[in-house]
């Protein structure tokens, strides 16, 4: 393009809004571009709302991105930036709310629109909404490629106020009716930011500017070390299905607790919208017609349909997934004890399995599935501490937190999501035999318990004084007693405080253990082996039956 018909187009300008830190796929930059001739300026803001030492969160007033994610944002800006600069554009970035940040931009630059993706959650479309009100020229927000099932593709209400409430029926609708549009390349070229602001593109701030306690070096034992942006997360996705062939067995794998493999671990990419869901989808379909097609390749997409179910129940209850009583509105008395809290947060509850799962979380920022469940089950179930509590930490510390899938399944944990099963309460003891039978995970993480053998190292209290003797084990001092009793009616000897605080509260009626399935798995035992509360051996035949649409 001559520089006489360059000076001639107006730019539109392409607010990057943080799940969509990509350049392919990515349906506002492909939008702006054709509207305005390759004249973008793409812009993306750290707000300090989200992002950086102010930000908090509402209940726990806990940082409200830990520096872990707050290191992988940093690394998605300036790949991101790297990206566009191939295109021939570069990324404007600048510090502050974006509702202030870009009418500024509109008007040095004199662009006409503003192109982004449309979110679901109160805290982005409060943004969209001061921002549209500012802005001198339209706001165009898309749905795009944030789910891998178009909203407008479902045979559902746009507002998706009629859709179901079971997950299995939303994916059995998906599976049946609604096609997957293909991923789109990026634009070719772009043309080069506008003067002024190309001299003034704005630097991308240190991590330790906006996390100032971030520690100079990871934690060696995190699953994989995940670095941010578009070009990282294609690798990770060439990894998983086409240099190892781990998806053909994901099935299998999926609920691992130790590695890089078991899981495809493209959640923290997907979160912050590196990849498009709909790009992986794109990819194990080739990986179907050209290696295998199987259980474990059909599952990796069952889960993605988990990740766009959530995002359309909060797209369906607004502010409710985010309240005490969530999508059911329901009204649980929650526990108030700081002191349980800490030890959840912290990594000290008694319960090893619970206890490496928070410690893995704090280390590096990331967690299991399976772990996710456990512990948020142990928060709500057996703590009965506010689960909200529980999101925030989570909230705080995940590298891949994306508010519809985090409060979403904390939702579901808590009881009053979109679970057809009411009450579901993991037995953390029987999930830490059954996934860490020679406990590999709790060695890792609880090294303190690290000389004392499986069984015992999931429940250390009940190992006879030698075996604790002789794995330099001192219950009380070199690891804590449990902190809650609920889990072995009261056999097991707890830690004082905690005792006082059932004692003085309501009598703590005993929950009831679901297995992996979701099955229920007998009543307060110790183990939860599969014995009702009168002690006698359950049947197989007197289980009940798989929970459809429950977690799995
Ligand atoms: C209490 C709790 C909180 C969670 N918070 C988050 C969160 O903030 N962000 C997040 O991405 N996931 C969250 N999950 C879902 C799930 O635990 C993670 O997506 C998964 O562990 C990430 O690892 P992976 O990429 O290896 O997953 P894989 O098993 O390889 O799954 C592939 C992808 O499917 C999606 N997915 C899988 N399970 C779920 C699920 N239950 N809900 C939504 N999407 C799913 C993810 O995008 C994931 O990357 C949470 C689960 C629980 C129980």
């Amino acid at each position: 393009m001559s520089s006489s018909s360059s000076k001639a187009v107006r730019p539109a300008v392409v607010w990057f809004r943080g799940s969509d830190l990509r350049i392919h796929d990515h349906e506002p930059l492909l939008e702006a571009a054709k509207a305005s001739k390759g004249h973008v300026v793409p812009v993306y803001c750290f707000d300090p709302r989200q992002v950086g030492p102010a930000a908090k969160t509402r209940c726990g007033q806990f940082p409200k991105c830990g520096w872990q994610r707050t290191r992988f944002i940093v690394e998605c800006v300036e790949d991101l930036r790297r990206n566009l600069q191939r295109l021939g554009s570069n990324l404007v970035v600048r510090v502050g709310e974006p509702e202030e940040v870009i009418p500024d931009i509109v008007s040095i630059t004199g662009a006409t629109e503003v192109f982004g993706q449309k979110e679901v959650c109160s805290e982005e479309t409060g943004v969209e909404h001061r921002l549209a009100k500012r802005l001198s020229v339209p706001l165009t927000l898309r749905w795009g490629a944030i789910t891998l099932c178009h909203r407008d593709d479902l045979p559902y209400e746009r507002s998706c106020s009629d859709l179901p409430g079971v997950f299995s029926q939303f994916r059995k609708a998906a599976e049946a009716c609604v096609p997957i549009r293909p991923p789109r390349p990026p634009p070719p070229s772009l043309q080069p930011l506008p003067q002024p602001i190309a001299g003034d593109p704005g630097h991308v701030p240190p991590v330790t500017q906006l996390s100032p306690n971030a520690p100079a070096k990871a934690d060696e034992r995190g699953v994989l070390t995940f670095v941010g942006g578009e070009t990282v997360a294609r690798t990770r996705v060439k990894h998983y299905l086409w240099d190892t062939d781990c998806i053909a067995t994901y099935k299998d794998t999926r609920n691992g607790l130790v590695g890089a493999d078991y899981s495809s671990k493209f959640s923290p990419w997907l979160a912050h919208g590196c990849v498009s869901a709909r790009w992986i989808h794109s990819e194990v379909k080739r990986y179907e017609r050209e290696r295998v097609k199987n259980n474990s390749t059909y599952w990796l997409v069952f889960e993605l349909l988990w990740r766009d179910y959530f995002r359309f129940v909060a797209l369906q209850h607004g502010t409710a997934i985010f309240k005490e009583g969530g999508v059911q509105r329901k009204g649980i008395a929650w526990r108030h004890s700081p002191l349980d809290l800490s030890a959840w947060q912290e990594g000290r509850t008694g319960f090893p399995f619970v206890d490496a799962n928070m410690r893995e979380l704090a280390a590096t920022g990331f967690m299991s599935n399976r772990g996710r469940q456990n512990v948020a089950s142990f928060l709500t179930k057996d703590l009965l501490i506010d689960w909200r509590l529980g999101a925030e930490w989570f909230e705080s510390l995940l590298i891949d937190h994306d508010p519809c899938a985090n409060y979403g399944n904390w939702n579901y944990a808590a009881g009053i999501g979109n679970d057809p099963r009411q009450g579901r309460h993991f037995n953390v003891i029987r999930q830490a035999k059954t996934y860490d039978p020679a406990a590999e995970y709790v060695h890792l993480w609880v090294p303190e318990l690290k000389h004392l053998p499986a069984p015992f190292a999931h429940t250390p209290y009940q190992a006879p004084h030698g075996e604790l003797e002789a794995a330099g084990v001192a219950l009380e001092k070199s690891y804590p007693r449990p902190i809650v009793a609920s889990l072995d009616n009261g056999r097991i000897p707890i830690r004082g405080g905690a005792a006082k605080m059932y004692s003085a509260g309501k009598p703590f009626k005993g929950p009831k253990w679901m297995d992996r399935d979701g099955q229920e798995a007998g009543s307060n035992t110790s183990d939860g082996g599969g014995r009702s509360r009168s002690g006698k051996r359950r049947g197989r035949h007197n289980r009940k039956p798989r929970v459809q649409g429950g977690w799995s």
